[in-house]
């Protein structure tokens, strides 16, 4: 049976949540928490790839009951969708991260926290009031105390997960930012970094953090000794990386392009996926974020073995139209088409979505299954 959110007569889709939403914003922070870098190919790709991807539906199945949920970072969740770190909740909307964090506990899906967010991560801890698994994202920054004493924070809050971002060692060329001289108002805050002042251009923010580079792989093993919580790794695209990945000791890996944020040109990740998922061969967990808006991409993204999606601007516009109602909205719209899917394709648990249940669009126009592609050994 289909159960319908409450549509308020002009949001029907995540499409039209990102016109709405995005229409409530000042150019400056519309064209940042929308844009992506250069000339925003991957960004663009990450949303349109999914459509190269087709549905090969069973039927004749009994999908009278139908479970959506799964486990993320060994909880369960009532969906495969999580919601994405992303910096400046605070740009959207005045409750920021704690309105996204009420709405994320709300719908029980997991969230993630930005490094760069606007609420403290101990608020956001108490919006959701321990009902959903908390990650925290990682971008770390030059000072060693400032990165062990905000992992010393997340564990005592109960976040369960690190999510370190390894795709952003510099800022990648956003050129609206550039256009409109993006700078964070005065009086929003970092609300993990109380001694950073967010005034100013991205740059300064990146300034501060300089990633540890030099450190490489063994950074992932030094996470792993200073910390109990999981060290998952997000901003993965290729094999090779996600095999060093599984040797220096991921708990899991986010498939990720920053939402096209960073490195224009490098594929869409729904593309980067299937490879991924047969060099890790089950070893740890692997999700995938970019692009997810709609029910049928998250469908998609499972079928090719991703566990779970997270999704970062759909949230925002969210926030940005209604607040916390806005961003449980996304979660209602994205959760009730992919049920719909579920049931169209004959699958009654997430656990039955399989390769088999795609074909891929070849050079000459005609779908073939995976397997006879290729596309699922990338
Ligand atoms: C406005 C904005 C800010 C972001 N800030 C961060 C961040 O602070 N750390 C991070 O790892 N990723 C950040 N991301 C990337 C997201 O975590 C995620 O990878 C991306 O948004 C997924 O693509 P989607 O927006 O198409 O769902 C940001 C994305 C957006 C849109
Ligand atoms: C402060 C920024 C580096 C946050 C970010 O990751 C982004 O804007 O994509």
């Amino acid at each position: 049976m289909n159960r319908s959110p409450s549509y308020d007569g002009l949001v029907f889709t995540i499409s039209d949540l990102a016109r709405e939403g995005s229409a409530k914003m000042s150019l400056m922070a519309r064209d940042y928490l929308n844009g992506g870098s250069m000339d925003e190919q991957t960004s663009g790709d990450n949303c349109s790839a999914y459509a190269r991807y087709r549905l090969r539906p069973r039927v004749m199945v009994d999908v009278t009951c139908i479970d959506l949920s799964t486990l993320c970072l060994s909880s369960r969740v009532s969906f495969p969708c999580g919601i994405a770190p992303a910096a400046g909740h605070g740009l959207a909307h005045p409750d920021a991260e704690e309105g996204t964090g009420r709405a994320a506990a709300g719908k029980e899906v997991a969230m993630c926290l930005s490094t760069w967010s606007n609420s403290s991560l101990e608020a956001v801890a108490a919006s959701t009031a321990g009902r959903v698994p908390l990650a925290q994202q990682l971008s770390l920054v030059k000072d060693e105390d400032t990165n062990l004493q905000l992992i010393r924070r997340a564990e005592a809050a109960g976040y369960r997960a690190l999510f370190v971002t390894v795709d952003c060692v510099y800022l990648g060329k956003r050129v609206n930012e550039q256009r409109n001289g993006f700078s964070y108002p005065g009086h929003l805050k970092w609300g993990n970094l109380p001694h950073f002042n967010p005034a100013g251009s991205l740059e300064t923010a990146v300034g501060w953090m300089e990633y540890e580079t030099k450190g490489g792989w063994e950074t992932v093993r030094w996470l792993k000794g200073v910390t109990s919580m999981e060290v998952w790794l997000k901003g993965i695209l290729t094999p090779e990386d996600a095999e060093l990945a599984v040797e220096a000791g991921a708990d899991g890996l986010i498939v990720s392009n920053h939402g096209g944020r960073q490195l224009d040109g490098v594929p869409a990740t729904i593309d980067c996926l299937a490879a991924i998922v047969d060099a890790v061969a089950g070893r740890i967990p692997v999700h995938l974020d970019g692009g997810i808006r709609r029910g049928s991409d998250m469908f998609k993204a499972l079928a090719l073995g991703a566990q779970h999606v997270w999704i970062g601007r759909p949230a925002v516009w969210g926030l940005a139209y209604k607040g916390e109602e806005g961003v449980r909205l996304a979660l209602n719209l994205l959760e009730e088409e992919f049920r719909i899917v579920m049931a169209l394709m004959g699958c009654r648990r997430v656990g039955e979505i399989k390769r088999e249940h795609l074909a891929l669009m070849g050079s000459d126009g005609m779908y073939r299954t995976l397997e006879s592609t290729g596309k699922a050994k990338m």
